[in-house]
């Protein structure tokens, strides 16, 4: 029997509790089912995830995001962004933290890992609002993969492979780049063709591929007495450039004796001499590419005229 203080519902009454309850749990069971979703993302996204709080620390993170830096999950939540940020300061990336905004920010840097080493990085944070706490969330894709690509591609298009010399259309891009820099600060840029002798009996003589070899040696030579900053060409078969931004007429002359003689010292073996032909000019006012070119053909001609092996320059003015 019922007590009068404890009635139980009519009928009509408790249907309508149960299907309130009933709805209850149903939309419960939505909302972890969300969730479960929504962690199942983060967790086991491709890409590294990590939420930073407004002071730049580690709010949440995925394992994706922690293997790539090559710590633990724990030491994850122990880091601000600038122990990874590779180049801005832990100021420059408080101010950055600060100023996101809705677009948020998406482009390519590089992260230092635990071990100090570098890994090439596509970001892409936005900012959110959680809790009435400002969040910043952090998309990291690992991209040393594309980074190594697009270095092999930039090499492939810009370097002879036979020399490693920078080639033709990268040295004439360069040497333009030179020349409009000279001029705007009034700058000496020297410039030097060379080209290696009887090459064609080298061929002849010893074979293509003792031509080859010849052709890196030379370029060997070349290399070591370079400075920073100079350009090596190859700018035809056996004939090659040097620029020399900088550099004086007494400079360039200078460099091109020394390459002379560093040529002529080398052993090529089997081939049993080489030696090269030299064209030194220095940009004159007024003087655009294709005569500053003109003019160090000219004196590699003389040179090769005058009984080669020798430096040469034809005057500007
Ligand atoms: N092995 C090799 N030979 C090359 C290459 N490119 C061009 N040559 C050769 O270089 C030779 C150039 O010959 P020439 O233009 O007559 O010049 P040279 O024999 O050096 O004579 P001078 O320049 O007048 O001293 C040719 O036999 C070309 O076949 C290359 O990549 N490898």
């Amino acid at each position: 029997m019922n007590s009068t203080c404890d009635p139980l519902p009519a009928p009509a009454l408790r249907a309508e509790a149960d299907d309130a309850v009933f709805e209850r749990a149903y939309v419960e069971g939505l909302l972890r089912d969300r969730e479960s979703l929504w962690h199942a993302l983060f967790a086991q996204s491709r890409d590294g995830v990590v939420v930073l709080d407004e002071a730049g620390k580690v709010y949440e993170t995925n394992q994706r995001f922690a293997d790539l830096l090559g710590y633990t999950m724990d030491e994850m939540y122990q880091l601000h962004v600038w122990d990874w940020a590779h180049g801005p300061s832990p100021e420059e990336l408080r101010a950055m933290i600060r100023e996101i905004g809705d677009d948020g920010h998406h482009f390519e840097t590089q992260q230092v890992r635990k071990d100090g080493s570098l890994v090439d990085i596509e970001l892409s944070n936005s900012r959110t609002f959680f809790r009435g706490q400002k969040l910043i969330f952090c998309i990291c894709r690992d991209i040393t993969a594309r980074k190594v690509a697009e270095r092999r591609i930039r090499y492939l298009a810009t370097t002879d492979t036979l020399t490693g010399a920078t080639n033709r259309g990268e040295f004439s891009r360069r040497l333009a780049e030179e020349i409009a820099c000279a001029r705007q600060h009034g700058t000496p840029l020297g410039l030097v063709m060379f080209d290696l002798d009887h090459f064609k009996r080298i061929n002849d003589s010893h074979g293509h591929d003792a031509g080859d070899a010849v052709l890196r040696g030379v370029m060997e030579v070349v290399r070591q007495s370079v400075r920073v900053g100079d350009v090596i060409g190859r700018w035809g078969g056996e004939e090659f450039m040097l620029l020399l931004p900088g550099s004086d007429l007494a400079d360039a002359l200078g460099a091109a004796e020394r390459l002379r003689v560093g040529i002529e010292a080398q052993d090529f073996e089997p081939v049993e001499r080489v030696t090269a032909s030299f064209g030194v000019v220095v940009l004159a006012p007024a003087e655009g590419f294709d005569a500053l070119v003109k003019r160090a053909d000219v004196a590699l001609y003389r040179a090769k005229s005058a009984g080669r092996n020798r430096v040469e320059t034809v005057s500007g003015d």
